[in-house]
């Protein structure tokens, strides 16, 4: 698991505002009165917002001007009463003022409860994998093919291996055959390669994923260390001096145990992960299709188009440019018509480029980064980050947050996604989606 931050929104060192949309009132003769001078531009996209107005508007605002609000529509239409109007016109008031009571009547609405809607990723997560069983059954039936996936996870990180049980038990429910190999954590990129050639090779395995991240020279560095106390400790064979040297050697010679070696043997027909370069590449040139895209990026897609969020001609922020998450999620809100800007960990003043954007995508890692100013209110936020902090509450002693300071944050975006519960549940919903596809392709079953 990433390293355990202790850290909560009003911790972080950017000072929290609110960006409610508040206006200041005061109530005189039972009316409400405005001392704001210019109306304000709105947007309210949720129903429950607007049955929140309604109700609210109907009891703080003057009744004979604001008769009510069109329920359920996707933009509020405050219908008011030629009665009410004509009597508040009768008592002195002017056009513009009337009109004034009614967006502030509307606004002060909107602060009174400006929770966002909540997308829920587990529960659509549920209702695709109830659609993947079905196919998976219709194919079964028609052709006698199940699909496979094969996972490979080298070494013994806790947070891969849950991740791994997670895909394997999603694989069970919707009746995919599930193929596992654990290799240990100071295996050779020549015994993964050898697995993955195997795999490719393999009818019934449609899908391959590596489990990220491989271990880093960190690992290998520590394991070579240990070897050399021993070496000194206890004068081993020439044998195990022999594989100390190869591995101080491979310690120098790669950064990495070598991920995009390992990345590109996988063959394209069964990169399920979508990590391969020339699925990549694919996903990013015009005019061209990749045969699977990456399942965070694409789970988050598929969530902004389940609740009906536009993102042809919208502005578009994604916080993170790994080649897992942030970039491939950038090129695919290119390819829905979005106009992107993307934020790293060298971008200067963040927040004034995610305040701008009508939809933000966070995968950093970092807890509560993103705070309630950083965002445009109306806009919809989707969290990626998972990063567990503290929580003595927790029976496992610590508790899973995004990158956004959710209490801040559903209080001005329109809606947003949860942690946990938001965007996970997608990833591994689509890595069964793409498996399905991938095994439908190969057997070209429609
Ligand atoms: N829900 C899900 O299904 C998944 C969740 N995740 C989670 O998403 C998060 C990101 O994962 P991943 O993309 O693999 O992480 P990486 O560490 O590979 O990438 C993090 C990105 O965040 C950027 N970054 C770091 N610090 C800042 C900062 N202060 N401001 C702006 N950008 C910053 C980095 O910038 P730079 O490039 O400059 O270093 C980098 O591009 C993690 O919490 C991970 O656990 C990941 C995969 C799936
Ligand atoms: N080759 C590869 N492909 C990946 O897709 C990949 C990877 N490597 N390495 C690690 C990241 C991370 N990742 C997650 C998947 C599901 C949840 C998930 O289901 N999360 C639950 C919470 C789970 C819990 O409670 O522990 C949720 O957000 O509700 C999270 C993270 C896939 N990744």
């Amino acid at each position: 698991m990433a390293s355990m931050i202790f850290t909560d929104c009003s911790s972080s060192s950017t000072t929290a505002t609110r960006f409610l949309p508040l206006s200041r009132h005061r109530v005189q003769d039972g009316l409400l009165h405005s001392r704001r001078s210019t109306p304000l531009r709105f947007a309210v996209t949720s129903p429950s917002l607007l049955r929140t107005i309604a109700a609210t508007s109907r009891t703080y605002a003057s009744p004979s001007v604001l008769t009510g609000l069109s329920m359920g529509w996707r933009c509020p239409v405050l219908l008011v009463s030629v009665k009410g109007v004509i009597g508040c016109l009768g008592r002195g008031m002017t056009k513009e003022y009337v009109l004034h009571l009614i967006v502030d009547a509307l606004f002060s609405a909107m602060a009174a409860d400006t929770s966002a809607k909540i997308i829920d990723g587990k529960s659509v997560a549920k209702k695709i994998r109830d659609e993947i069983t079905a196919e998976i059954s219709r194919m079964k039936d028609a052709i006698g093919v199940v699909p496979g996936l094969a996972v490979i996870l080298v070494g013994d990180r806790k947070d891969s291996a849950t991740y791994v049980r997670n895909k394997k038990k999603a694989c069970v429910s919707v009746g995919i055959n599930s193929y596992e190999v654990r290799l240990p954590e100071d295996s050779s990129d020549q015994e993964v390669l050898e697995y993955i050639s195997g795999f490719n090779d393999d009818p019934a395995v449609h899908g391959i994923l590596v489990q990220l991240p491989l271990p880093s020279n960190s690992v290998k560095y520590a394991m070579t260390s240990s070897r050399i106390k021993l070496w000194k400790d206890l004068n081993p064979n020439p044998i195990g001096i022999m594989k100390t040297t190869v591995l101080i050697v491979s310690v120098f010679l790669c950064q990495h145990m070598n991920e995009q070696n390992i990345l590109n043997a996988v063959c394209i027909e069964k990169d399920v992960d979508g990590f391969h370069p020339l699925n990549i590449g694919r996903l990013a040139m015009r005019g061209r299709d990749p045969l699977f895209v990456p399942c965070t990026p694409k789970g988050c897609i598929e969530l902004l188009h389940r609740y009906g969020v536009d993102i042809k001609g919208k502005k578009a922020v994604v916080i993170g440019r790994s080649n897992i998450v942030g970039m491939p999620a950038a090129l695919l809100l290119q390819r829905e018509d979005a106009t992107i800007s993307i934020v790293h960990s060298r971008t200067k003043n963040p927040e004034e480029i995610t305040r701008q954007a009508d939809i933000i995508i966070s995968a950093v890692g970092k807890p509560n980064m993103v705070r309630g100013n950083w965002i445009k209110p109306g806009a919809v936020v989707i969290d990626v980050g998972i990063n567990p902090v503290e929580d003595a509450k927790s029976a496992r002693g610590y508790r899973l947050v995004g990158d956004v300071c959710y209490e801040e944050a559903c209080k001005i975006a329109s809606a947003i996604t949860p942690v946990p519960g938001g965007v996970g549940p997608m990833t591994i919903a689509m890595l069964l989606s793409n498996t399905l596809s991938s095994a439908k392709r190969l057997h070209n079953f429609k």
